[in-house]
């Protein structure tokens, strides 16, 4: 652990010098008491005189001033290092986990990660901050207070030494067991937060089912849980500490017996004796320190066992190692002049066919005999064999039963997922070979359930692009028709939306969510239809938006109703991860049974054909 934590560590070496120092110098300060206790023995009490006393005195007074400043010091900078280092690593987790792919979110709860990147790594600033400070000063003291002990004298330094051997074996079969079982409350405790984060997420599907009382009892079995492992670590650091309590006081006990008789026997000064046992308090403390400590670092190396795991995961989807030079989609110049005029904002839009024509005949998106299966389910291809070309500017709708493989579609085009068989190119490159960012940034993506951050519209609006101007943010929301909304809203642009937006309607998310989309002005457009859940007018209004939003980008749009497909080129019809049929509305219902079939659920047919 100390050598993983040193690359933490390393940028701040000086700090950590001067710590050191400091922590020798008070540590030395510390011993040198003894001797200021024996001259106040042997010159002031055993001499009867005071003014022995008052020189005494003296030093002791001055060694302390001197002890204050070096402990000032060693607190501040062992302090800062501690929270220093924290919070590097924290940045680097957290930077580390937002490169992981989606899939390893499917797989590890958000809470449990959450309590890695908060309680282990607080657990790690304790050890750093102030454990190892601790644990390094009482070192020092120990082997300060050893040789002193040695020097002044050798008899009763090999009877306190005795128990030595008898401390250091319960200290590592302890400290073993503690380790693996602060790793086990540390993985309780993750998921007691991963449990409460869920339950209280979706608390309204929790109140409206009345399960208040079940999550109740499967949270406190949860905490209980926790509780238990931590009460086993706890007891075993009891014994621990008192064990060698026990051991350590019993010697000095030992020591303090034989010492006494030579000081009676007039063998050794009473100031010599005074001096040896502030020593060998300071030496028997000092190990009860660390052995506490012991436990306490023991903890933070499960804690950051569980940190190194985390970084060490390494992300399965990554940008290629040499850059390529960046490709341009053909798509549309889209040039706006907007002023304003008595207060009311005006657009004027001129689009220019940009490259369009040109790459008409040229597929700008292609699916060659490409295979999916979820890693969980290696035996069936989510998608199997897909072969289609997208050209530019086309629309695209997907549509097929539940579970056909629309939104893998989604995630495989974004590459939030590698296909395990046959390939996707965009502008003729395989999606391995484009940077990651720069891919991505050629899409945007509305999904079925608009996700917003707990922030204002306005923020909100530039979460894609938060360097647009205020014009171009007011552009945007007029074209996805949230004005009006937005206006009547408490603050305005101003106001906050709430955890995930729980303060708007559906209707209100996804236009929010269209006039983002617009702002970011994509080539290529992943729209997951909802207008199911919206009431009519509603749905007028988002329908708009996506009409403005779709025209002359090439777009996929995931319909759950068969209304949308209207405004579409053409229909591609998937079921079980098969493409079943590709062609206009009109022909589908011609060739296609399952679509026809589809359209006839949705009563739409009728009115539709
Ligand atoms: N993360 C996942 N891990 C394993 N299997 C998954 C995962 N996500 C989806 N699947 C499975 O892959 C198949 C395709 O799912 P997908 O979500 O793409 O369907 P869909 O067409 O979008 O369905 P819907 O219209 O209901 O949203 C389904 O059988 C689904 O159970």
């Amino acid at each position: 652990m100390l050598f993983w934590l040193w690359q933490f560590v390393r940028p701040y070496r000086m700090r950590l010098i001067v710590a050191i120092i400091a922590l020798i110098a008070t540590a030395t300060l510390t011993l040198s008491l003894g001797q200021g206790v024996k001259l106040m023995i042997d010159e002031g009490f055993s001499s009867q005189s005071t003014v022995g006393l008052a020189n005494a005195l003296g030093v002791v007074g001055f060694i302390i001033v001197a002890m204050s400043i070096g402990a000032y010091f060693r607190f501040y900078m062992v302090s800062w290092l501690g929270e220093r280092v924290v919070a590097d690593i924290r940045k680097k987790l957290y930077s580390h986990l937002v490169s992981l792919p989606p899939s390893f979110f499917e797989d590890n709860l958000a809470g449990e990660i959450q309590s890695r990147v908060t309680t282990d790594t607080t657990l790690l600033q304790t050890v750093i901050g102030s454990s190892f400070s601790f644990a390094l000063r009482n070192i020092l003291t120990f082997i300060g207070g050893l040789t002193l002990m040695f020097i002044s004298n050798i008899k009763l330094t090999l009877i306190v030494l005795l128990v030595v051997p008898f401390i250091i074996f319960p200290l590592i079969y302890f400290g073993r067991k503690v380790k693996k079982l602060s790793r086990d409350s540390q993985d309780k405790i993750a998921s007691v937060g991963a449990w409460a984060g869920e339950s209280l997420q979706h608390i309204k599907v929790v109140q409206a089912f009345t399960r208040e009382d079940m999550v109740n009892e499967q949270f406190s079995l949860a905490a209980e849980g926790a509780f238990d492992v931590a009460l086993k670590r706890i007891s075993q650091r009891a014994i621990l500490i008192a064990l060698v309590m026990m051991l350590v006081m019993g010697s000095v006990a030992g020591m303090l017996f034989v010492g006494g008789s030579d000081v009676i026997a007039g063998e050794l000064s009473a100031g010599d004796l005074a001096a040896f046992v502030f020593y060998a308090i300071m030496v028997a403390g000092s190990l009860a320190a660390v052995t506490e400590v012991y436990g306490e670092v023991q903890r933070a190396a499960g804690a950051a066992e569980r940190i190194r795991e985390l970084l060490a995961t390494e992300a399965d989807i990554k940008s290629p190692m040499t850059k390529l030079p960046p490709v341009e989609l053909p798509g549309i110049i889209e040039t706006s002049e907007i002023f304003i005029e008595d207060g009311v904002v005006e657009e004027t839009v001129t689009k220019e066919e940009f490259a369009i024509e040109k790459s008409k005949s040229e597929a700008l998106i292609e699916f060659n005999n490409m295979s999916y299966a979820y890693p969980s389910r290696p035996d069936q291809n989510a998608l199997e064999k897909l072969n289609l070309a997208v050209k530019a500017g086309e629309s695209i709708a997907v549509v097929g039963p539940s579970g056909a493989g629309k939104s893998t579609l989604f995630d495989l085009l974004l590459r939030f997922r590698d296909p395990q068989s046959g390939d996707i190119k965009i502008s003729g490159k395989p999606l391995p070979e484009w940077d990651l960012q720069e891919l991505r940034s050629q899409f945007a993506l509305v999904p079925q359930q608009p996700v917003l951050f707990s922030a204002n519209v306005w923020d909100n609006l530039k979460y894609g692009r938060p360097n647009a101007t205020e014009a171009e943010v007011i552009a945007a929301v007029k074209a996805a028709h949230a004005e009006e909304f937005i206006e009547q809203l408490p603050d305005g642009y101003q106001s906050f939306l709430g955890e995930q937006g729980v303060k708007l309607s559906g209707g209100q998310k996804q236009r929010l969510a269209i006039a983002r989309a617009i702002l970011l002005d994509p080539k290529i457009l992943l729209l997951d239809e909802a207008t199911s859940a919206l009431d009519a007018q509603s749905e007028h209004y988002v329908q708009q938006a996506l009409d403005t939003l779709m025209k002359g980008r090439t777009t996929f749009i995931i319909a759950h109703r068969l209304a949308t497909v209207r405004h579409v080129d053409r229909i591609a019809v998937f079921d079980h991860g098969r493409l079943m049929d590709v062609g206009s509305h009109d022909e589908l219902i011609a060739s296609s049974e399952l679509y026809r079939r589809l359209a006839e659920l949705q009563f739409q047919v009728k009115e539709m054909v």
